[in-house]
């Protein structure tokens, strides 16, 4: 990095839907650095349980709106990022979490507008890999891909639940795709800092080796903003357009969420969970059970299942939120069998 660089570094943090970037995120927020982080999240279904879960003060977490980053939020993300940094916040550097269904590039493209280019650069794309669910996504979603190829850093993470053949294999084929990449294993997203934050300060002024691709997208921005009377804001509506009900319908992935004041009852909760179809592969809630003081904490990534009790309930009324995100899922049916869990009397 140019010593008088003085823009605020931004990290992009993508991977698949829970491949453990949310895990990364606190790891990063939670360690001894000095460094003020600030965050912006964005998640996939109507409720956002992310800013929950992420470790940093309100004042440092900004949360997107529903959508997927890549299709229909990019003017939230140049206004949020512009409110940060007009916020004198003390903020030194960015993360930005995507949805595990975003394309990390056109967001990318995002930190190259004018509007923003003069204050912050993109350090690098994180791009967290699931080794146990590694296959699986490369399948259900395209974007995997494009998560892959556009990853300046590659964290093949879970690499305990996998066998050593299976984590070469894997390391293999994101060796084929993406050679360039610094590829890191991992569980529970623990690595050195210095190797994925700032590293264009720890790899001696190596910028996200990708930027170039996003320098050549925003001059295509460029283009049709002045087509467009020089608006980055009607740019960014017109892909949003363009994109729109593109990859997400097409891979017929929709998410349903369910909110409630009632306590849920533990063996009714046990046996729906238990019982979830194959088309549902990610889940995850924070969910008031019947005589608990302690939120219980549900992920679901893939076959995998866990609950955990999290933090108590803070004072007040408690209200559970579930959100189960998978292919052709059949609404009506998850919602009644979700209400028969509840303790209604
Ligand atoms: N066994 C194992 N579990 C992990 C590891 N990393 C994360 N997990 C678990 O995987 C689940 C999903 O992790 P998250 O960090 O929420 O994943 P995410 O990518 O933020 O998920 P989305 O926001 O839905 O895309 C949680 O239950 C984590 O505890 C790991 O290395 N090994």
């Amino acid at each position: 990095m140019d010593v008088m660089d003085t823009r605020m570094p931004v990290t992009l943090l993508t991977g698949a839907l829970g491949s453990g970037k949310t895990t990364l995120l606190n790891r990063i927020l939670s360690e001894q650095h000095g460094i003020k982080f600030g965050v912006i999240v964005n998640e996939f279904g109507e409720l956002s349980i992310d800013h929950h879960l992420v470790v940093g003060t309100d004042e440092q977490v900004v949360e997107l709106a529903n959508g997927c980053v890549c299709c229909t939020v990019r003017e939230d993300l140049l206004d949020a990022i512009s409110r940060i940094l007009k916020k004198q916040s003390g903020i030194e550097y960015l993360v930005v979490e995507t949805t595990g269904l975003a394309d990390p590039r056109p967001v990318a493209q995002t930190f190259l507008h004018e509007e923003l280019c003069e204050e912050v650069r993109l350090d690098a794309i994180l791009t967290v890999l699931d080794a146990a669910n590694f296959h699986e996504n490369l399948i259900r979603s395209g974007t995997t891909i494009d998560q892959i190829l556009a990853g300046d850093i590659l964290l093949l993470n879970k690499v305990d639940l996998v066998s050593d053949a299976m984590r070469h294999e894997i390391k293999e084929e994101i060796g084929d795709l993406n050679p360039a990449a610094r590829l890191l294993e991992t569980v529970n997203g623990e690595v050195d800092l210095r190797l994925i934050i700032d590293v264009d300060v720890h790899r001696g002024g190596v910028e996200s080796e990708n930027a170039a691709d996003f320098a050549g997208a925003a001059d295509l921005g460029s283009a049709s903003d002045d087509a467009l009377g020089g608006d980055f804001v009607s740019f960014a509506k017109l892909s949003a357009t363009a994109k729109t009900g593109s990859h997400l319908s097409r891979e017929e992935i929709s998410s349903v969420s369910f909110t409630t004041k009632y306590a849920f009852d533990y063996e009714r909760l046990g046996e729906f969970l238990e019982s979830l179809p194959k088309n549902i592969f990610r889940g995850k809630g924070l969910i008031w059970i019947e005589g608990y003081d302690a939120q219980l904490l549900f992920h679901l990534v893939g076959d995998r299942s866990t609950a955990t009790l999290h933090t108590p309930w803070p004072e007040g009324p408690r209200e559970s939120k579930l959100v189960l995100i998978g292919q052709q899922l059949d609404r009506e049916d998850l919602l009644a069998r979700l209400d028969a869990c509840l303790l209604k009397n």
